[in-house]
């Protein structure tokens, strides 16, 4: 397959000076990005997620060409981002949810006039752009506004149509939904994936909203100190940070813990309800049929991982789990 994004063993190691003593300073370093490969083929749309500080926004930065790598080698369409930064920000659209890269004091359509101009995109295609990203967008009412009167959820939509106007073929947003509400979360989603499947847009999308990846993408990265310690299906998460699922069973009165085996174990009891956690690979079947047999079972449900819970996991157990490894 077509490899639009290509790292290889990419590394970055910032140089810091921290003051030890009265004039004294200690150089340290800091690695960010510590070996990182992996490859997106084109149209694919990507999570990269991590806990604070893990890498990621570093690892963006490199790809646009911002920041120079330390070592190894990058690649975004076959140009490389540090070296040709000019040459790529022609094929590659940037929307960083904490701040705008819009002009606060202009009317949103300025910003979207002097874009066309820096980006010279040929008038027709912008005018065609701009005309079908208001209308999915739903910018229409607010073109004439001044950025500064946006609300949060209008803002984020207006920054994503400044990045695509120029037709990007790789899209990277970071946080691209923080701080909106339901609806225009819903909004934002609903948009990205019309733009992948209709345009074929790659997309690489950075959140901490681990719905956003749920909603969107069907491969995830997990980057935690400067190291990829999972590449592959949201689903196979699970697996990686060894989830479990839970059982939870009513029964007649109150008992004691239940006894219920060697991979079962009660985590929790609130008078005739009691809680079992078991791994996830595992059926529920034998468990189910186990209890019931030994005791008044009233009613029970089975509740499955919650993703937040087995990624909080993965960080801390900091396993190097590479299942479905793109890179080559
Ligand atoms: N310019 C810099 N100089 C020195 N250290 C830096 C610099 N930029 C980032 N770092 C360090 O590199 C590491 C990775 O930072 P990075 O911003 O890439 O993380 P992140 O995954 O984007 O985190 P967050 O989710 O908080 O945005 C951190 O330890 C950070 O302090």
């Amino acid at each position: 397959m077509d490899a639009f994004i290509e790292l290889d063993r990419v590394e970055k190691v910032f140089d810091v000076r921290k003051k030890t003593g009265f004039l004294k300073r200690e150089l340290r370093q800091v690695r960010a990005v510590d070996a990182i490969s992996f490859t997106v083929p084109r149209g694919e749309m990507v999570g990269y997620i991590g806990p604070n500080g893990a890498g990621k926004s570093t690892t963006i930065k490199m790809l646009t060409g911002i920041l120079t790598p330390s070592g190894g080698r990058l690649r975004v369409a076959g140009i490389d981002p540090s070296r040709d930064r000019t040459r790529l920000a022609h094929r590659i659209g940037v929307v960083f949810g904490q701040r705008t890269t819009l002009w606060w004091d202009l009317p949103l359509i300025d910003s979207y006039r002097l874009m066309h101009r820096m980006y010279r995109i040929p008038d027709a295609r912008y005018r065609e752009n701009l005309d079908r990203l208001v209308e999915l967008l739903e910018l229409g009412e607010l073109l004439d506004v001044p950025v500064r009167q946006l609300s949060l959820g209008q803002r984020m939509r207006g920054d994503i149509a400044a990045a695509l106007l120029h037709d990007p073929e790789v899209l990277y947003l970071d946080e691209p939904t923080i701080g909106l509400d339901v609806v225009s979360k819903g909004r934002v989603r609903d948009f990205l994936r019309e733009l992948n499947t209709e345009r074929g847009t790659t997309v690489l999308l950075t959140t901490h909203d681990l719905q956003d990846i749920e909603q969107l993408c069907s491969r995830v990265m997990v980057i935690d100190h400067g190291h990829l310690v999972y590449d592959g299906a949201l689903a196979g998460l699970h697996e990686a940070g060894e989830s479990e699922r839970t059982l939870v069973v009513d029964l007649e009165r109150e008992f004691p813990p239940i006894e219920a085996g060697p991979s079962a174990r009660v985590v929790k009891v609130d008078g005739p309800r009691q809680w079992l956690a078991f791994p996830a690979s595992e059926s529920a079947a034998p468990l189910v049929a186990r209890i019931a047999a030994e005791y008044p079972l009233v009613d029970l449900s089975v509740r499955e991982p919650d993703i937040e819970a087995v990624i909080a996991r993965m960080y801390v157990e900091r396993q190097t789990v590479v299942p479905d490894a793109r890179s080559s």
